[in-house]
This record gives C-alpha cells, sequence and structure tokens, in this order.
C-alpha cells in the first residue's frame, strides 16, 4: 500500500534511473499525447466503473487514473508543489 505523493516519489525515481521492464520508463518515452490519451481512457474507465461496477473495481480504475495523472505531470516536469499551490 502506498500513498498519492509515495507514488510520485517512487515515479519520479524511475524517470531519473530508467530501470529495464518499467511500465512507467515506457509510458514516458512515449511521450505527452500518449500520455493524455491514457488519462483520458481511465477516466473514462472510471465513469463506467462508477455506474455499473462494485466498488473494488471503481477504487482500482481510480488507482489507475491517478497512476496515469502522476505520468503525464512527469512526462511535462511538473512535481506536486506545482500541483498543491492550486489545491
Ligand atoms: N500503479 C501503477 C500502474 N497502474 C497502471 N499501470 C500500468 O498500466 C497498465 C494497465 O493500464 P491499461 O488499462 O492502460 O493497460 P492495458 O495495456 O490496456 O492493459 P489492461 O487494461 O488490459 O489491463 C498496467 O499493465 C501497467 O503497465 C501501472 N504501472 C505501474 N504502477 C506502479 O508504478 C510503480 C512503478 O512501476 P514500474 O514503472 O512498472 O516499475 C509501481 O509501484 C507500480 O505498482
Amino acid at each position: 500500500m502506498k500513498t498519492f505523493d509515495e507514488l510520485f516519489a517512487e515515479l519520479t525515481d524511475r524517470a531519473r534511473t530508467r530501470p529495464a521492464g518499467s511500465a512507467t520508463v515506457e509510458a514516458l518515452a512515449a511521450g505527452v499525447h500518449a500520455q493524455g490519451k491514457k488519462v483520458l481512457e481511465e477516466a473514462g474507465e472510471v465513469w463506467i466503473a462508477a455506474e455499473h461496477e462494485s466498488d473494488d473495481r471503481l477504487a482500482e480504475e481510480v488507482s489507475q487514473l491517478l497512476y496515469r495523472v502522476q505520468v503525464l505531470m512527469l512526462g511535462r516536469g511538473l512535481t506536486l508543489e506545482d500541483v498543491y499551490k492550486h489545491l
């Protein structure tokens, strides 16, 4: 189990060290256009799960959306602070 901030720290490290076999390294290499499409895709899956699926499936889809948002943030070079200052 990890928090949003802990996942972001982990993904930041993946972006820096670029280990082989990392899904994040692959997603970062795909570029911002592909990263944005993944955000949209996961957002749609969250919507569908919210209307038609169990709480656990919804939570899983939300976790994937959070992951994809973090990948997009890293792809654009945003930090958590850049986002948190708007909350
Ligand atoms: N939380 C995630 C995470 N969520 C989603 N994904 C990726 O997204 C894929 C699922 O999303 P998609 O639905 O878009 O993928 P798909 O290929 O269409 O597959 P399915 O929908 O059919 O499952 C997974 O197979 C992963 O590649 C994730 N990849 C990594 N993480 C975490 O990120 C951290 C770093 O992971 P690595 O970069 O792989 O080391 C670790 O803590 C991981 O647990």
